[in-house]
């Protein structure tokens, strides 16, 4: 099946110049019917000429779409299945795998394999297995009925090896020249597997650098969660982020029933009043570094803990002033736990900085080589921010590039 549609892209493809593509997406959405009892992602049509990564961003809005159906279908069975422990982590995995596989699937059908590099957490190794044919027959299963959900994707269904096939198209080692997706499948494991946030987080880089980034954040408020998020609030859940160079960053309602809006990060240039956020685990981040920065800082307000990249979302649309993480000792940062969170903010005006007060070098393959943390906020606060964070590492003697 998988040929089929590669076979239809790839001949998309060669009509339309790389970067510029002005076409509309008759051959896929010509046989779009309406089904009953079947939602959409509300895939869209790019319809002009754009900047030169428009088209890329269409096509990782649909993908991170598709990805985020699928696991909300798992968290909620995860969240309602009493037999389902929550220290499990085979639900996650299969989620984390089908996720994957989706975003890539969903790219193939533009980006023949072989014609696009994706840098991705997850490899088929283990679902290859005896051992682990059941989960991949469950995440075959998630997997189409997530593309079956969908009125506009009328295809065939997935076998097993097309599932383990685009699962491995994500083991790009990127680098510094050319093209390179970087995907999340889930981030925020710990936080999905609580019912908290967690995010498909996908982005694009263009020779080293986040050119485009996309953020699904199925269960973060379309309000501001500066206060921390309300329990048992009406508030629709289900942002999704989009940001690409020099097109700023928007805000829209994930299920896709309402309009991106730009956002800006926050304008508050006085720490006194300046709220900061961080990880919700305290093994992901040195809880008390980021007390006592904030605390040199003179900030008042307690911190905003929550899971993944959808800290980076919320920061973009003023949220919060300043993200702060410092893993602790040893730990590498991998590209795709920051690549669509940075382009979020700095496209709504943030900037995103280790230690050094250097930006984060995407360039280096599937790791970060960075300088103690990374810490993001608004132009002005930088320099005093960044003063804080230095004098407060030198105090702790942490060990730079760690
Ligand atoms: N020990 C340690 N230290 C620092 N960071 C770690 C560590 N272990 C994991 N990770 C990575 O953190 C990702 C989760 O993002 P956050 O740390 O922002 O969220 S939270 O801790 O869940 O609140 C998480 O992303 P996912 O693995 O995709 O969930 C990890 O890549
Ligand atoms: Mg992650």
């Amino acid at each position: 099946m998988l040929k089929e549609v590669v076979h239809r892209s790839h001949h998309l493809w060669q009509c339309f110049p790389r970067h510029l593509h002005c076409h509309d997406w008759s051959p896929v959405n010509s046989k779009a019917r309406s089904r009953s009892g079947r939602g959409s992602v509300s895939w869209r049509k790019p319809l002009f000429c754009m900047a030169s990564y428009h088209r890329d961003v269409v096509l990782a809005t649909n993908a991170v779409r598709l990805a985020s159906r699928l696991c909300q279908t798992v968290q909620r069975g995860l969240l309602t299945q009493e037999t389902q422990t929550k220290s499990d982590k085979s639900p996650v995995t299969v989620a984390d795998y089908g996720s994957q596989a989706l975003v890539n699937w969903s790219l193939a059908r533009e980006f023949p394999p072989g014609t696009f590099s994706m840098v991705a957490e997850e490899g088929s190794e283990d679902l290859r297995t005896e051992a682990g044919a059941p989960m991949l027959e469950r995440i075959t299963q998630l997997v189409n009925d997530a593309i079956a959900s969908d009125a506009a994707l009328d295809v065939a269904p997935l076998s097993k090896e097309d599932v383990l096939e685009a699962i491995d198209w994500g083991n790009s080692e990127g680098g510094s020249n050319g093209r390179h997706w970087v995907l999340d499948p889930i981030d925020g494991t710990r936080g999905f597997v609580r019912g908290d946030q967690y995010a498909i987080a996908l982005g694009l880089l263009d020779n080293g650098k986040v050119v485009a980034g996309v953020l699904g954040c199925p269960n973060l408020p379309m309000g501001s969660i500066a206060n921390g998020i309300p329990a048992n609030s009406s508030e629709p859940v289900g942002c999704l982020f989009v940001a690409s160079l020099g097109a700023g960053t928007t805000v829209e309602p994930l299920d896709g029933s309402g309009e991106p809006k730009r956002v800006h990060v926050s304008d508050v240039e006085d720490t006194a009043i300046a709220t900061f956020c961080e990880s919700y685990e305290s093994a992901h981040t040195m809880q008390d570094l980021t007390a006592n920065i904030a605390g040199t800082l003179g900030v008042k307000a307690p911190p905003v803990r929550i899971d993944s990249q959808a800290k980076y979302g919320a920061m973009a649309r003023g949220d919060a002033v300043i993200y702060l993480r410092f893993p602790h000792f040893g730990y590498r940062e991998k590209i795709w736990d920051h690549a669509a969170g940075a382009i979020v903010i700095t496209e709504a005006g943030g900037e995103v900085f280790d230690a050094a007060g250097e930006p984060l070098d995407f360039s280096r393959g599937r790791w970060l080589d960075l300088d103690t943390g990374i810490i993001a906020t608004n132009k002005e606060l930088k320099p005093v921010v960044l003063s804080a964070v230095q004098k407060c590492v030198k105090d702790l003697k942490i060990p730079a590039k760690h």
